[in-house]
């Protein structure tokens, strides 16, 4: 008598509308799908035409069984105040980026909608959907927060809130430790996300999300691994009875496939090339690349963009240097192109270009997936934090796991006033930290750890490696929860 087939788990993910939140919570959505479950991304439709290659290849790839799909809802663009079309931070101008949080609460209905309608078996959740705690709680399923940066920040920001630290410095250039984290991280005012210092309304905003994201959420789900954020697992457990299950780096974890690695690069390089770039890091010897990107939606002045250019020009090294689409034609740096280096206007797929063997150091912004995507690639970093989160992660690139120079060492107040905040000689002093002969030992010890920390998140997403296990051991608490 043959077996009755046992009805797959469905798990519904909900991505928030930024590219860096986007990428690595569809990659979840994959990895779960490799398992066996049925993973469906609620997502608006401009955000949908981003990933939808990415969730048809991997159908197809995942043998012609339907486990990850997407489903629509409307973006609230009116509500926003955002044109039709708009859905994403990386789509608005830097002075608009508040409108795409103004339209977050206005997806409730649809999405709540959705969930009530289709009553998946769980439910994970970026940390600006916090509502969808009551809901999950109403359907009686399982709900995991999905914060799309690692655990140090996360208990860095909590511990921040709680203590207020920064208010009892005298000024902007005195250091305070963050209480009660298990590294020792010094941090100054400038370098707080934002909500800290100016708007109380928006820290109220991401207080409230918070808890109520936490509220009886089932745990945590991490795009990172145990090997580099251990420590912040029992700390969060600890501070707030917040279990969390690692299943990273994801961008390793689901793109582990030749096949899918080229597929997720060719959706994403849409609107650049990547042959000429493999071509050219082709011609390069190993690890003499400086490879600059800043994420999804970075903005710097016209000023700064001509301090990078020299600087670039300056730093005696190859480099592939990723612009934004918007930088204006008379401040082209393509020109440079003709020297030393090679820009690019646009999308490159940036995950294959970190482990072309070309590439020895990357200038990053410290976006969490960029920082894990670098460390993956077992590349050394020199780090140019911008906002948010990002001069956190930094300290966990610097400070912590020791792979990585601050490109300068002042704060951002200190140089708002001519619009510049490094300069072109501090960008190629950094660089020359690490690929000079200048950086000497030093150097030579970073770029020893970051081999060995990328060799360790690659094992980490290997059958019967961390984040594998982690995946395993949640998939199997979700499915005791069905009834
Ligand atoms: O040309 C490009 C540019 C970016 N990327 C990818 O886009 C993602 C960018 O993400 P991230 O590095 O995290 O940067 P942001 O887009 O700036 O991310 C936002 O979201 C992150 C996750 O919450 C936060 O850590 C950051 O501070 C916040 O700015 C990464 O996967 C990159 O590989 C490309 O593939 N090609």
């Amino acid at each position: 008598m043959a077996t009755p087939k046992v009805k797959p788990l469905s798990i519904f993910f909900i991505p928030w509308f930024a590219t860096g939140h986007l990428i690595p919570m569809v990659d979840v959505a994959r990895l779960f799908a490799s398992r066996g479950v049925e993973s469906t991304v609620l997502v608006t439709p401009a955000n949908a035409a981003l990933i939808q290659r990415t969730i048809d290849s991997s159908s197809s790839s995942l043998s012609g069984h339907p486990c990850i799909r997407t489903l629509l809802y409307p973006f609230p663009s009116a509500e926003a105040g955002l044109a039709p079309g708009v859905e994403n931070l990386a789509s608005v101008p830097s002075t608009d980026t508040y409108k795409i949080d103004a339209a977050t609460p206005h997806a409730r209905p649809a999405l709540e909608n959705l969930l009530r309608t289709h009553r998946p078996d769980a439910v994970v959740a970026d940390v600006h959907f916090g509502w969808t705690a009551s809901v999950a709680r109403d359907l009686g399923i399982p709900k995991l927060i999905f914060h799309a940066i690692g655990l140090l920040p996360v208990c860095a920001m909590d511990s921040i809130y709680k203590f207020k630290p920064h208010l009892n410095v005298c000024d902007d250039t005195e250091t305070f430790p963050i209480p009660g984290l298990p590294h020792p991280i010094l941090m100054a005012r400038p370098e707080l996300p934002e909500f800290f210092l100016r708007d109380v309304e928006e820290l109220s905003t991401f207080v409230r999300e918070m808890r109520e994201a936490e509220a009886s959420a089932m745990g945590v789900i991490v795009n990172s691994f145990s090997g580099i954020e251990n420590a912040y697992a029992g700390h969060l457990y600890k501070t707030k009875r917040l279990r969390s299950w690692f299943v990273g780096p994801v961008a390793l974890a689901a793109n582990n496939s030749k096949q899918e690695q080229a597929v997720r690069g060719s959706e994403l390089e849409e609107g650049s090339n990547s042959r000429p770039i493999t071509a050219w890091l082709d011609t390069k010897p190993t690890g003499s690349v400086v490879y600059v990107c800043f994420g999804s939606w970075c903005h710097f002045s016209d000023e700064q963009i001509r301090e990078m250019a020299s600087g670039l020009e300056n730093c005696g090294h190859p480099f592939l240097w990723v612009v934004r689409e918007d930088v204006s034609k008379e401040l082209d740096p393509e020109p440079l192109s003709e020297k030393l280096g090679m820009v690019v206007k646009g999308w490159v797929p940036q995950v294959a270009i970190l482990s072309h063997p070309a590439v020895g150091v990357f200038v990053t912004h410290c976006g969490w997936n960029s920082l894990l995507e670098g460390l993956t690639a077992g590349l050394p970093m020199v780090t140019w934090p911008q906002s948010t989160e990002q001069f956190i992660n930094e300290k966990l690139v610097v400070d912590v796991l020791r792979i990585g120079v601050k490109n300068w060492d002042g704060f951002r107040t200190t140089v708002e006033e001519d619009n510049v905040t490094v300069k072109a000689e501090d960008i190629a002093a950094a660089v020359g930290k690490i690929m000079g002969s200048a950086g000497g030992e030093e150097a030579e010890g970073m770029r020893k750890r970051a081999k060995e920390y990328g060799e360790m998140a690659r094992a980490a997403v290997e059958v019967g490696g961390s984040s594998y296990n982690g995946l395993s051991s949640l998939i199997d608490e979700i499915r005791s929860y069905k009834k």
